[in-house]
């Protein structure tokens, strides 16, 4: 098969990585430092069951228009959520007035990046995703490190019998890939599990500078991540996906068994970049809002976080 990884980076060298041992053709999208480097040297990416290190197919997002739209069978979009409008934009360019066009997936966190997409491209060809139990961050430029069995979950948003074929074949490859895919009707849902995960762990992790697994196992800490998490499920009443008290436990007891990481938006501040805060903190405390309510715990941590990180950071 054919594919385009939008975002060079933890989670879409990882995707694009496994894809390319299985023997299809990946073409990666870069930009800045990254793309200049990856166009002249070859990507290390080390994960505990393999290592991989070649020259990757590698071009900026404005070379787009000289890639065969009708060669593509899908595109990743693995950029934080930041990028979503401005990448979503440029398909939008690419698929014009084309016949044959690719399916458009997301691997990002948030539960906003669907909807983002679908104001660019045609709703049928959206897949909503996720990936869990992964933890895949450049270390160096050309070296990403990745740990975890990873589960990616995907669901259309507007599935059609093609749609649905597609997601199968795909299930296929990824699942040959070593890693297991679960297809879903309801990859909203599902979002919003992760968004659980994600308000749980990312911004209490940035903030104090701590692994996730010291947070939970902690008492006093542990304490908060579940409060946080909590507060997640809350939030997602505000649009009609009613998460359950039991799915905050559930995911509470995955996190407590996959092993202690490094959160990307720990991995963000550590870099100097743009924190994901509004897609995840800011999402949960819109969404409460929205009800009436507060997100005390999420509220507190994201905006310590924000003015700490802002006076702190590093100006660009
Ligand atoms: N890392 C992880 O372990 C996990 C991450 N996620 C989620 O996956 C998504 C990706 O995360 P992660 O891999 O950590 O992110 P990274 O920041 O490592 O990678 C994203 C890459 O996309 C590039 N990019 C952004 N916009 C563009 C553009 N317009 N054109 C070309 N390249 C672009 C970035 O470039 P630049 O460096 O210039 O910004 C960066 O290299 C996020 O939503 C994250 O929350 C989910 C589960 C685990
Ligand atoms: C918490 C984690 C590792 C879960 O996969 C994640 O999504 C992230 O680092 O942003």
């Amino acid at each position: 098969m054919n594919f385009i990884i939008i975002g060079a980076g933890g989670v879409g060298s990882f995707y694009g990585v496994k894809l390319l041992m299985q023997g299809h053709n990946v073409k990666f999208i870069a930009r800045g430092e990254n793309l200049k480097y990856l166009k002249n040297n070859k990507l290390k990416l080390t994960h505990p069951d393999f290592i991989f290190e070649d020259y990757l197919d590698v071009i900026s997002i404005n070379e787009l228009k000289l890639v065969d739209v009708n060669s593509i069978d899908a595109v990743f979009i693995a950029t934080k959520s930041m990028s979503t409008n401005e990448v979503s934009e440029k398909l939008s360019l690419w698929i014009k007035n084309k016949n044959k066009i690719p399916y458009f997936i997301s691997l990002q966190n948030g539960v906003e990046n669907e909807d983002k997409m679908a104001n660019y491209l045609p709703k049928e060809f959206i897949i909503g995703g996720l990936t869990r139990l992964i933890a895949v961050h450049i270390i160096k430029q050309g070296f990403v490190e990745a740990v975890g069995e990873v589960q990616t979950i995907l669901g259309s948003i507007k599935p059609t019998k093609h749609s649905q074929e597609f997601l199968e074949k795909l299930k296929i490859e990824l699942d040959n890939a070593n890693t297991t895919t679960i297809l879903t009707n309801n990859i909203k849902l599902e979002l919003w599990k992760k968004l659980i995960i994600n308000n749980g762990v990312n911004a209490i992790c940035a903030l104090l500078e701590e692994k996730s697994g010291t947070l939970i196992n902690k008492k006093e800490t542990s304490i908060l991540v579940y409060n946080l998490m909590k507060e997640a499920g809350l939030a997602s009443h505000a649009v009609k996906v009613n998460i359950s008290e039991s799915d905050v436990d559930e995911m509470f007891e995955l996190m407590k068994k996959f092993e202690s990481i490094v959160p990307s938006m720990w991995v963000d501040k550590k870099n100097n970049r743009d924190l994901e805060l509004d897609d995840i903190c800011g999402v949960v405390i819109k969404n409460c809002e929205k009800q009436g309510l507060d997100a005390p715990y999420t509220r507190t941590i994201a905006t310590i976080l924000h003015m700490q990180y802002s006076k702190s950071r590093v100006k660009k």
